[in-house]
């Protein structure tokens, strides 16, 4: 008999469906587990995100449970883990992502309004804002722009009390709680437009060339003490993806290697193009199976601009070279004066 694992995670509805997906693929290898629940920095304090500060305000205190042996294996959003290795921890596993499209939910503002008004968007993500900023530029929209906090329900509550007019959630996190009617993952961008409701609200799937996801959305990252039982680790690293790896790392390299330069709000989306994944969790056609698209907040430049724009290919054998080099391009041909200088939770 295989002992539990012990999963601790966030106490938020999402993080417990996330820990309990992980709880699933455990039990399918026949290994019980029990959930430890975590309250977290982020939860407890509602201010602001950007005024409570640092990043990992949702993750340092799963990290503070492994490290205490308080369970085994914590289970994150990874777009909320820092970038940073922690010392005496390892990611062990990146579970097959979800869809890492963003949802726009409420009223949609490209819609004729006799008010005047301009349509209030309720999002805490300089990375959101930055591209809905963008976007109403582009289509000559009025947006305000105002803070929100609260977990995924909480905020679609918010605008179904009038307090905004729209926000923005991670397709991700609302799939997993069930709460986008009318979805159809095979409809594609064009089938499901105009379709959707959340939570009573009308929603719309917001393509990638619209929004960029946070770096890592979607997918979730399994972490253990580097002192885990042997045995519980190599069960834990058959829940890996190997495509899933190789996208993160790709995103999470390029937003390490800016974030070392400068603290603009940044979106990125790698995707492996081969689908050419071996049984032996081995990727063929190594060479240019990866791509890297992203998008920086800047300071309006003289043509109105308001994000840099970088794309580009590489290999899913060395996903981390794809994201450098990107990031580099980025801070050799921009003044990172004219980048955007705010804290980024990335969300
Ligand atoms: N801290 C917010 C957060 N962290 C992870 C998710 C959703 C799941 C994901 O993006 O992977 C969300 C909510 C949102 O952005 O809508």
């Amino acid at each position: 008999m295989t002992p539990a694992v012990r999963i601790g995670a966030r106490n938020s509805p999402l993080a417990r469906t996330q820990a309990d997906l992980v709880a699933e693929a455990l039990a399918a290898y026949g290994v019980s587990s029990a959930f430890v629940p975590v309250s977290t920095r982020g939860d407890v304090d509602h201010r602001e995100l950007t005024q409570i500060g640092g990043t990992g305000v949702f993750t340092g205190a799963v990290r503070d449970g492994l490290l205490a042996g308080a369970f085994d294996i914590g289970v994150h959003s990874l777009k909320d883990l820092p970038t940073a290795a922690a010392d005496g921890l390892e990611i062990v596993a990146y579970p097959e992502r979800e869809d890492t499209r963003e949802v726009f939910v409420g009223r949609w503002p490209g819609e004729p309004d006799r008010s005047g008004r301009p349509i209030v968007i309720g999002t805490g993500a300089p990375r959101r804002a930055a591209q809905l900023r963008q976007w109403a530029d582009d289509h000559g929209v009025r947006l305000r722009i105002e803070p929100i906090r609260g977990n995924v329900d909480t905020r679609v509550q918010q605008v179904r009390d009038g307090r905004f007019d729209a926000t923005v959630l991670a397709a991700a996190g609302l799939l997993r709680l069930g709460r986008i009617e009318g979805f159809d993952p095979c409809a594609g961008d064009a089938g499901t437009v105009g379709e959707l409701q959340v939570g009573g609200l009308p929603a719309r799937m917001l393509t990638h060339e619209e929004m960029l996801p946070a770096p890592g959305q979607g997918a979730l990252a399994v972490e253990a003490a580097t002192n885990l039982d042997s045995d519980i680790r190599s069960l834990l690293t058959r829940l890996d993806h190997v495509a899933t790896r190789a996208e993160v790392l790709a995103e999470r390299r390029f937003l390490a290697v800016l974030e070392a330069g400068c603290t603009a709000p940044v979106g990125a989306l790698a995707e492996v193009t081969s689908a050419q994944v071996d049984d032996d969790r081995s990727v063929r056609d190594a060479g240019t199976d990866l791509t890297l698209a992203a998008v920086i907040g800047r300071t309006k430049g003289d043509d109105g601009s308001q994000l840099v724009t970088v794309s580009g290919s590489g290999s899913c054998a060395d996903p981390a070279e794809l994201g450098e080099r990107l990031a580099r391009q980025v801070l050799s041909t921009i003044d990172p004066a004219d980048l955007r200088n705010e804290y980024e939770d990335h969300n």
